[in-house]
């Protein structure tokens, strides 16, 4: 209920007026439905078929007054002509509701989708430590579809409080008693179908539990192809997929049998209750042929209104999981927030002239638990120096680099950029002035040219030569089928992985940072490769701030500075030589493993 009280008041604060229009429109739109009833009885008395009796009636006797003594052929065409009208302007307020609805319903959506999508770019990246990327995914697709529906379903639901009002305000002039008589039904039944209500809103929850799990399937097993042929993995994986869809079926079907049910027990109520009420009305009421008649018809009218809100409320509450999803991943970007604004574009990057500082620092990805993946960690990265850092596997290397750039907060400590501290204030000045590469970096389903103008539109074809020059990537780009234009695929599939680090390169260095940032960049690349790559680099030395994670030890001989991790600390920092000529130091360790292996 309170997700649906939220939901009222956005909409509300969302459309405005354009919502009381529509509500307006469904106002004229039952009166003239109602209206055309009143048309019945003349036209039942012009056609002789009852004698009509309209005593106690006053509105209908000044209708037959009105009648009396005009030719009967005159008569049967003002009555048609009045019914078409009424049709007619149905008809077109009918029309400009239905575009009205659609306008609240799409522009509504529209803005939860945008939104929810800002209030993503706006959180930090914690939240996206902690969020599965396919739930994101479910709701942004899924569930927002589902909203949508309940956007609908939620305008249908007032156009039918409204109708219903008004039908039951022109019921109760007609006959008070027989009014009272369906709305004590009416009521009962509504308390009847709370326990359809809320076995719908548990099924939905469970649809949307299905759903989630159903996106997670299909991305990680997407993802995972390479590993699932070549492990021949396909049946396990078919198996778990075969047990979700089955789940999933099952429950769809429950939800159809639960509405479906509650629509039949409501036939059969109504069909006993008309029986009931024409019995009551002629036999113990002694009403007239006129009344019957009307009473029978605003029955037939409103109490397919009745359950048509009961049945309303049962499809709304099998879409509130979506809309507390929906509303949860809000408030969750909410709490996470972290950046001010995204016109990021109009941050100057920022000017360093000493350079970047962690102070005492300390982290742990779970707050939960005891273990820190950083502890203790002083270390000063120098402004246009090449700083490098190494250690073992888990050793919180990319922990480090993270917090340099804002994307983890220090539980304890902090990380200062010319000894001022880093906050969500200047941290999109500085990630401004980074070009990072992962370990794993990302590259769109584009061609090779759209892939480098993401970080540059502006850049011209020289600039985007002279980069992949730079970046060793000019040449294989050349031999590619369209060069520049050249799609390469999901996650650029179609290029080898050291292809893929070089195009990558050349991307960041497009961006022309003051801060280069490479997690194991070079990784994948072959010697030759690598060592143009180097001297790249080299040359850089001295331009700008270098922050570089090697595993080969190789790669980082010229390095001004070297920062050895261990187990989330610092354990020794300086140049090539002299960590080498510490025997006992981890870094001479990793050195004597590494040439062992080389021999
Ligand atoms: N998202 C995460 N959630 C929880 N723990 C994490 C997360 N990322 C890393 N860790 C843990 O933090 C520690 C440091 O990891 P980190 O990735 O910084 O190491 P690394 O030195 O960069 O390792 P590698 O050379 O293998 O990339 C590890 O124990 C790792 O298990």
């Amino acid at each position: 209920m309170k997700h649906f009280l939220h939901f009222t008041k956005q909409i509300h604060g969302y459309s405005g007026k354009i919502l009381y229009i529509n509500l307006i429109c469904m106002m004229l739109i039952g009166l003239l439905d109602s209206a055309s009833i009143f048309l019945v009885i003349p036209l039942i008395g012009l056609t002789g078929i009852m004698d009509l009796n309209t005593d106690g009636l006053s509105f209908l006797n000044w209708m037959t007054d009105v009648f009396t003594g005009i030719p009967k052929t005159a008569s049967l065409l003002i009555i048609l002509g009045i019914y078409v009208l009424l049709m007619v302007g149905q008809g077109v307020f009918k029309r400009s509701q239905t575009i009205l609805g659609a306008k609240i319903q799409q522009g509504f959506i529209r803005k939860l989708k945008e939104d929810t999508y800002k209030g993503l770019l706006h959180a930090n990246w914690g939240f996206y430590l902690k969020k599965r990327k396919s739930d994101i995914i479910n709701i942004m697709t899924n569930e927002m579809y589902n909203v949508s529906a309940g956007i609908y379903l939620f305008l249908q639901f007032m156009s039918s409080i409204i109708l219903t009002f008004i039908q039951i305000a022109i019921a109760f002039y007609l006959s008070v008693k027989m009014t009272s008589f369906i709305l004590f039904f009416g009521l009962i039944l509504i308390l009847f179908s709370k326990k359809f209500i809320r076995k719908s809103h548990s099924l939905g929850k469970e649809t949307f539990g299905l759903t989630e799990t159903y996106m997670a399937d299909v991305t990680d097993h997407l993802n995972g192809m390479k590993d699932i042929k070549s492990n021949s993995l396909e049946e396990n994986h078919l198996r778990k997929f075969f047990s979700l869809t089955e789940k999933m079926e099952k429950n769809r079907i429950k939800l159809v049998t639960v509405n479906s049910t509650s629509q039949m027990l409501f036939k059969m109520v109504s069909a006993i209750l008309i029986a009931a009420f024409i019995f009551f009305s002629i036999e113990m009421v002694q009403a007239q042929t006129a009344q019957v008649m009307l009473v029978v018809i605003i029955f037939a009218k409103l109490w397919p209104r009745i359950t048509g809100i009961q049945s309303n409320l049962e499809q709304l509450g099998s879409t509130m999981p979506s809309l507390k999803a929906l509303l949860d991943l809000q408030n969750e970007c909410a709490d996470s927030r972290e950046l001010q604004s995204l016109e990021v574009n109009d941050v100057k990057p920022i000017v360093m002239k000493f350079g970047l500082n962690c102070l005492n620092v300390h982290f742990k990805y779970d707050s939960q638990k005891d273990t820190y993946a950083l502890r203790k960690v002083d270390v000063h990265i120098p402004f246009n120096r090449m700083t490098a850092i190494v250690g073992a596997s888990g050793a919180g290397k990319s922990t480090l680099i993270d917090l340099l750039m804002g994307l983890n907060k220090a539980d304890r400590g902090m990380v200062t950029i010319d000894n001022e501290p880093l906050t969500n204030e200047n941290v999109t000045s500085l990630r401004r002035s980074i070009s990072y590469i992962p370990q794993d970096p990302f590259l769109f389903n584009a061609t090779v040219r759209e892939n480098l103008l993401i970080i540059d539109p502006d850049a011209t074809e020289d600039r985007i030569w002279e980069a992949l020059e730079f970046a060793a990537a000019a040449e294989f780009i050349r031999k590619l089928p369209q060069g520049l234009d050249t799609r390469i695929g999901d996650r650029g599939i179609r290029l080898s992985g050291g292809e893929r680090q070089r195009l990558v390169l050349a991307r960041a260095i497009l961006r022309q940072p003051s801060i280069l940032i490479l997690d194991e960049a070079t990784s994948a690349l072959d010697v030759e490769n690598e060592a143009k790559i180097q001297e790249a680099i080299e040359r850089l030395k001295g331009k700008m701030t270098i922050i570089v994670i090697a595993h080969r030890l190789s790669t980082i001989r010229n390095a001004d500075q070297i920062v050895v991790m261990d187990a989330g600390e610092i354990i020794q920092t300086g140049d090539y030589n002299r960590l080498a000529k510490e025997k006992e130091g981890v870094f001479g360790n990793l050195l004597d493993i590494q040439m062992q292996t080389i021999a």
